[in-house]
């Protein structure tokens, strides 16, 4: 078979992600991925305060667990969530550095509290995340797919990040999707 022209592939995408609903009224993966990062300087600022380290093995190990068994919940590989969301982390845990590299000192007296406030917000955006996630694998083509991870990239570059804070995040997707689509009849 001859394959497509560049220009119908390309019209194909678009039709396709049009209606796959990726720039529908929920917030899509990539934007999700943006409003996490978002809440990083905060979480920094936090840590800062109350002199803790960036990174929390046991609070990773929660989340990686919480989302997880959400994700199975959703009919989503384990294996895809926790690349996905290790990705995201890592992502996080660069972009704090940055935050506190780039501000050497406190830029708030009063940051909002871990506990109460900033995980929590991190665990509603993990669970749309999951949400998200189980509906791209059940409608996307693997073009789509690639496409996504490119929106993503696209998305945090836009937003401001740094190609070390973007990189561990867009693998984080690129891994998740390979894994559904590697056996892609
Ligand atoms: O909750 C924190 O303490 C964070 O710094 C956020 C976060 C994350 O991305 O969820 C990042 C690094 C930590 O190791 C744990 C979790």
């Amino acid at each position: 078979m001859r394959s497509l022209p560049s220009s119908l592939l390309l019209l194909l995408t678009l039709l396709m992600t049009a209606c796959s609903g990726l720039g529908g009224s929920r917030h899509s993966l990539p934007a999700l991925m943006v409003k996490r990062l978002d809440w990083m300087d905060d979480v920094a600022e936090a840590k800062r305060a109350k002199g803790l380290p960036i990174t929390d093995p046991k609070r990773e190990a929660e989340l990686l667990r919480s989302m997880m068994q959400r994700g199975d919940a959703a009919g989503l590989n384990y294996e895809s969530v926790r690349l996905f969301f290790s990705g995201q982390m890592q992502a996080a845990k660069v972009r704090q550095e940055e935050w506190l590299h780039q501000h050497p000192a406190a830029t708030t007296a009063q940051p909002p509290d871990l506990a109460t406030t900033i995980r929590p917000a991190l665990d509603e955006i993990g669970t749309q995340m999951i949400e998200q996630l189980a509906e791209e694998t059940r409608h996307l083509h693997p073009i789509q797919a690639a496409a996504l991870v490119t929106q993503a990239r696209k998305r945090l570059m836009q937003a401001g990040y740094s190609e070390a804070v973007v990189k561990p995040a867009v693998k984080g997707l690129k891994d998740a999707m390979d894994i559904y689509f590697a056996t892609w009849p």
